[in-house]
């Protein structure tokens, strides 16, 4: 298959409400569309886009986040530019050997995943992103927002939902156990994946953790600020615990510790779907699980991901609940009252 035609476009989508990048929140996301026409044997033209969106850029006070991708947009944009002009009448076996050698992990994900979709690899798995996916829903409060609208939130969580993802060591610790406690009289049958996104000192993590039921706790992402403190608030208090930001360490090397007992992974921070898939066999080679979640991507990166678990990850539900939180959809219709289509997007480069 070659390489007809190849088109870069940025998209910029206001969310309806904030959304948590760790402690810090945004109301806007920009990225990256990248769309390849390739012709195959039969003379055949496929089309296929993904979306390429580092979690980089500044939050609501205008500070850049922190803790996720090292690359900005504008870095990504310049390189994928001069690259399309190296790309085009190519075989499309010439993105993996880009995607292979690259060092932004945004644009190896996005290279990587546009060679897949184009062999058809993600095909045969019929996402529906409307109302009957199976989500995590993500409970957390904005400030503006009352206590009660959050527990009317979860009163309305579907029935046929066991799962959420808290986030945690936002405010104090008192009005976080009691939140959690409140849940749980709402919904007894949910079982929480707590994020604390680093926001604990060991100290803090052990007496947050000690006031909590254990039973109703899956696991809790990135308890203490020092990872290397995970296995000392296990010993602690025998609560499970997840990975998410360590995974972003370039240096990042996979090594079975007491209490680990899940990788929360966006594959937008970290490469190509073979590393991904690298660190997913190393993680259940000891038992622990791998658990893709969102890089906060629009409505065309979230039908991908989507598509990967139920292909990588058939067992396990993903983190994709962040999709809620945007205005309108990105080509890929999820049910939002509007879609962006290729007209509203801005284009960048073409050839
Ligand atoms: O994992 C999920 O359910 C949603 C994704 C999510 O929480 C997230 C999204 C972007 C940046 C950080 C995080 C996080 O896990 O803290
Ligand atoms: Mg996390």
């Amino acid at each position: 298959m070659i390489i007809s035609a190849l088109h870069l476009y940025q998209y910029q989508i206001p969310l309806d409400k904030l959304l948590p990048v760790g402690s810090q929140r945004i109301d806007v996301r920009r990225g990256l569309v990248l769309k390849v026409e390739a012709i195959d044997e039969t003379g055949q033209v496929l089309t296929e886009q993904v979306e390429i969106a580092p979690l980089s850029g500044l939050d609501i006070d205008g500070n850049p986040l922190h803790g996720f991708s090292k690359e900005s947009l504008t870095q990504v944009s310049d390189k994928l530019e001069s690259l399309l002009e190296q790309l085009v009448q190519k075989p499309i076996a010439d993105l993996l050997d880009i995607a292979d050698v690259e060092s932004l992990p945004s644009l190896a994900f996005g290279l990587s995943l546009m060679h897949a979709k184009l062999k058809g690899q993600l095909n045969g798995h019929t996402i529906s992103l409307n109302a009957d996916r199976k989500i995590i829903p993500l409970l957390y409060r904005n400030s503006d927002e009352s206590i009660n609208a959050l527990h009317q939130r979860v009163s309305d969580l579907p029935a046929d939902v066991h799962a959420a993802k808290v986030k945690v060591a936002q405010t104090s610790l008192e009005e976080e156990v009691q939140l959690i406690h409140q849940i749980l009289v709402i919904r007894p049958d949910l079982k929480l994946r707590l994020d604390a996104n680093r926001g604990f000192d060991l100290e803090q993590a052990i007496d947050f953790a000690a006031c909590l039921p254990l039973a109703s706790i899956e696991y809790i992402e990135e308890p203490c600020q020092r990872a290397s403190d995970n296995a000392a608030f296990y010993r602690a208090i025998g609560m499970p615990w997840a990975l998410d930001e360590s995974l972003n360490d370039p240096m990042f090397q996979f090594t079975m510790q007491p209490g680990l007992t899940a990788l929360v992974v966006k594959p937008m921070l970290i490469g190509t779907l073979e590393k991904l898939q690298k660190l997913q066999a190393e993680a259940e080679h000891s038992g622990v699980r791998f658990i893709l979640s969102s890089s906060l991507e629009a409505s065309l990166g979230i039908e991908a991901l989507a598509r990967l678990s139920q292909i990588m990850t058939p067992d396990e539900l993903p983190g994709l609940d962040t999709l809620t939180a945007f205005s309108y959809d990105l080509l890929v219709d999820s049910g939002k009252p509007r879609c962006q289509s290729w007209g509203d997007l801005t284009l960048i480069k073409s050839c």
